[in-house]
């Protein structure tokens, strides 16, 4: 479709650099080819960080151990106890004799006083460790949602996310309780189903459905499976635990039986003693589960912690910023070269240099995957230039706030804006959080936004749906618009923003564009040249690098790179070249 041929993406040589700062991370990109990577060592359980998330819940975790010793010196305690009533019953049988009730009364009360006790520290002790391990679990949970949101987009890159939080999320509730293998096949079913339901557009225009269906059902076996054995390995082993448990049980008898025979035993000590080795069994079988639930989550926990404990190179906030009445919008690429570091040996800009004026408009065209919409992600710092240097208004934007760079002066409108599933009113004011009601309606008015949202019933309450597939294509871009506007920015980057739109849409989307860039430093990353046309400047990337640049009058008049773009694309779309 383009007339510039294939990309022709320079070899970086030793360009590699870790994907995150901090040090062992498992996310290094190298730029040397390497053969089959070796798969990242488990990490070590971070005992320290744990230690953090332990810390708040000492008390109630002391406790619970506390309640925990109680319980078991009453453990101790009840089978002696219970062996004195049996002697006691014993004896009244044997002698005819003596008042039973008023002998029996004293050691029953005092064992029916411990039952009591015993039923209120288990209770204790049980509850206040539910609660510790929900809290810990949960602030570990929101933790680890933080840190994976300050990552790096990068790093996102390098990992598909919603399966990397459907994994961490059970790796946090194995860690809290049990069974690996089982929640990580269950969570893996449920990948499965989220992305085909997640995506139900593309399955359904593919036909996919039977094969997403059988993928699915193979995974639902497959845990089926597991569970099956994992049942299978209980029942087995409480089998031979009730056996082992009942032999002990025999024995005790036998031997006790000898014992009493012979007068050295009393029938109540028999009694304790069956009772007693009964609760060291129970407590034997206990210990052993629970030394296989710490080994499994001490292992799903430093996952957990690794990723906790990863410190993005572009942290979000912090450094110097413009004030307000200094600011002018001016930007400046200064021979920057960049490659993703994901695919380290594919150079995409190669000393790309670029002046947006204050308040100018400023194209961007060429072959697809040249790198246009690179150049506009490297101004929002979603990636770092490997070389060169991006300023505004003279600064360089490393130097700067990333957080109020993105927030108050960059406004960004992609191709397929995503919304989020909530009201059009919470979407817009999601580029200014503490917006008013009117400040809404402005950027929605201002985006030609305005008149479609009030004709729905609900208005602004309206909710869009998942990423906003309530609204048609237009209606979404121009939410986003409004989304975008509702900050002020003094920056916009229009990263081809009307080329999935129908004719009618992109007028009434285009419309609102014409109106938004006014008074702002514009980048637009064009497919489309018909759009483009009354920019202030038109670059033609090629290569990495500008190949072309001008109005669109003199690009035409040169007769180059751009001229023939035009050509083509008014070939390939007869009447979307109007003049
Ligand atoms: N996250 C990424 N990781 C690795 N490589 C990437 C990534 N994003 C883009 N690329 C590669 O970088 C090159 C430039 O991509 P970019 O999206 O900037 O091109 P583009 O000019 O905007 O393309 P189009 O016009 O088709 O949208 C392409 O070769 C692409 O495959």
């Amino acid at each position: 479709m383009w007339l510039v041929g294939p990309a022709v993406l320079g070899m970086g040589a030793g360009l590699g650099r870790p994907l995150c700062c901090q040090g062992g991370s498992p996310i290094v990109a190298t730029a040397t080819t390497t053969p089959a990577p070796e798969p990242a060592p488990e990490p070590a359980f971070d005992w320290a960080e744990f230690w953090k998330f332990l810390r708040p819940q000492l008390l109630a975790l002391s406790a619970a151990v506390m309640f925990a010793l109680a319980t078991a010196l009453l453990n101790v305690r009840i089978p002696l106890l219970l062996g004195e009533l049996v002697n006691v019953v014993a004896r009244c049988a044997q002698e005819h004799a003596g008042n039973y009730l008023r002998d029996v009364r004293q050691p029953a009360l005092r064992l029916l006083l411990l039952y009591g006790l015993q039923g209120l520290l288990t209770f204790g002790y049980i509850a206040l460790l539910a609660q510790v391990g929900e809290r810990v679990a949960g602030s570990m949970r929101k933790a680890l949602f933080t840190s994976l949101l300050r990552q790096d987009v990068m790093f996102f890159d390098a990992n598909r996310t919603g399966q990397l939080v459907t994994r961490l999320t059970a790796d946090v509730q194995e860690f809290k309780s049990s069974f690996k293998l089982v929640i990580s096949q269950v969570a893996k079913a449920t990948e499965v189903a989220d992305e085909a339901l997640g995506n139900v557009r593309t399955v359904r225009a593919f036909a996919m459905e039977d094969r997403e269906v059988a993928l699915y059902c193979s995974e639902v076996d497959r845990s089926s499976q597991m569970n099956e054995s994992l049942g299978l390995g209980i029942a087995v082993f409480q089998g031979l635990s009730n056996v082992v448990l009942n032999g002990i049980v025999l024995g005790t008898i036998f031997v006790g039986g000898s014992l009493m025979a012979g007068e050295d035993l009393s029938a109540g000590d028999l009694m304790s003693f069956l009772v007693a080795s009964q609760t060291v069994q129970r407590s034997m079988a206990n210990l052993s589960i629970l030394f296989g639930q710490a080994v499994r989550g001490l292992s799903a926990g430093a996952r957990v912690f690794e990723f906790m404990t990863l410190e993005p190179a572009v942290s979000l906030c912090g450094g110097s910023q413009i004030p307000s009445h200094a600011l002018l919008g001016h930007i400046c690429f200064h021979d920057v070269s960049f490659c993703y570091p994901t695919r380290p040996s594919c150079q995409v800009l190669r000393n790309f240099s670029l002046n947006l004026p204050p308040c100018k408009t400023v194209a961007i065209v060429g072959q697809s995957g040249g790198g246009k919409s690179t150049v506009a992600a490297l101004l929002e710092r979603f990636y770092e230039p490997t070389q060169g240097a991006i300023t505004l208004d003279g600064c360089d934007i490393c130097t700067l706030d990333p957080s109020w760079l993105r927030g108050q002066i960059i406004g960004f409108i992609s191709q397929e804006p995503v919304l989020f599933g909530t009201t059009i009113m919470e979407n817009i004011r999601f580029g200014k959080p503490g917006a008013t009601d009117a400040e809404v309606y402005a950027a929605a008015q201002l985006a030609n936004a305005d008149g479609f949202i009030r004709s729905f019933p609900e208005g602004y309450s309206t909710v869009v749906g998942e990423r906003g597939v309530m609204l048609s294509g237009g209606q979404k871009q121009r939410v986003a618009i409004a989304r975008a506007l509702i900050k002020n920015p003094s920056v916009l980057i229009l990263d081809e923003a009307t080329s999935a739109l129908d004719a009618e849409s992109e007028k009434a989307v285009q419309e609102a564009l014409d109106r938004a860039v006014a008074g702002r430093t514009v980048l637009v990353i064009a497919h489309r040249l018909s759009t483009i046309q009354g920019a202030d400047l038109i670059v033609v990337l090629s290569r990495g690098c500008v190949a072309e640049a001008g109005t669109h009058a003199e690009l035409l008049r040169r007769g180059g790179l751009y001229a023939e773009l035009v050509r083509r694309q008014a070939q390939e779309q007869p009447g979307a070249e109007r003049s």
